[in-house]
């Protein structure tokens, strides 16, 4: 197809799902050890390798996996998975000239050390939950420039009382009865940025201390909060991490609403409602999705 009226408008690519496991030997004895699933992707000057046919211009796909992993094998920072993605774009930056930004996301997988006799072991874990950590690392060439959107995901988390919902609108389609005591189950999923900025200006963030935070407030606020509904709850997250947290801009939350219903035991005369409320369906669907994103009206000064 030539002369059309057709333009390469974004062009992107790279290794995905590029799983890799790092472990770390002290001379004590005691081993560390991180599972990632890493994505890098490029964007450049590789617009003749869509439109021509010109593979000049391609660092395969094949190197941006070994990359990850020699960038790996070379850092000491691969838990601290925030500035691992950087490290991984500062070296594309470095070392392929005719490239103008690297996108890294990683998804990191929970491994908890094992107590034994009461003691940590010094090589032995366990995955005690499928909460994973993330991070997206978008390196701009042009100032130097990157943000950060890391997260928490997939943390499944029940309270079997301190919720309500009531006071709704309502109107003839709706059925819903109100209540002033439910069973709250939800999935976390948190995402917040920090930046964009030039890169020297994240150097001093504690990334780690940043992601224990968010989670420790998800869960604090999820236990200890009278819910007026999911809404208000997590808000109220909001509101705490960025009071918490001056270098993060803003802050995301998706929290699917699980819904357990009451047994419908009428037939049987027996009182299953209200206060004497104690066998629930687990509804597998649908469930409701309640999302927000709360930022500062002026982006954090790093
Ligand atoms: O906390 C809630 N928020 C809603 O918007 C909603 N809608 C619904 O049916 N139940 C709930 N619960």
């Amino acid at each position: 197809m030539s002369n059309s009226n057709v333009y390469l408008k974004t062009a992107r690519y790279g290794k995905d799902l590029v799983r890799l496991m790092r472990v770390y030997r002290e001379p004590s004895g005691v081993q560390r050890c991180t599972e990632l699933t890493v994505r890098l992707l490029l964007e450049g000057d590789i617009e003749t390798s869509y439109t021509k046919a010109d593979n000049s211009v391609v660092v395969t796909t094949d190197t941006c996996k070994n990359t990850c992993n020699i960038i790996a094998k070379r850092s000491q920072n691969v838990d601290n998975i925030d500035v691992f993605a950087q490290e991984i774009t500062r070296h594309v930056l470095n070392q392929y000239k005719h490239i103008s930004s690297a996108h890294v996301k990683i998804i990191k997988h929970k491994w908890t050390r094992l107590n034994v006799n009461g003691k940590p072991h010094p090589h032995s874990f366990v995955r005690d939950g499928e909460d994973i950590s993330t991070t997206e690392v978008d390196h701009y060439r042009a100032g130097d420039k990157v943000t950060i959107k890391s997260g928490l995901d997939k943390l499944l988390v029940l309270k079997t009382t301190g919720s309500a919902f009531h006071g709704f609108y309502k109107d003839e389609y709706t059925t819903l009865p109100e209540v002033w005591d439910r069973i709250f189950s939800t999935v976390v999923n948190a995402s917040w940025t920090i930046g964009p900025a030039p890169a020297s200006a994240l150097a001093n963030i504690d990334f780690p201390a940043i992601h224990a935070g968010v989670r420790q407030i998800t869960t604090d606020t999820f236990a200890t909060d009278d819910s007026a509904s999911v809404q208000a709850t997590l808000y109220l997250m909001e509101q705490q991490i960025l009071a918490k947290f001056p270098a993060v801009n803003e802050i995301y939350y998706a929290l699917p609403n699980k819904h357990y219903v009451g047994v419908d035991m009428n037939k049987f005369n027996i009182d299953n409602t209200g206060s004497n409320m104690e066998v629930y369906h687990p509804q597998a669907d649908p469930s409701g999705l309640i999302t927000a994103t709360l930022a500062r009206k002026q982006p954090a000064k790093l």
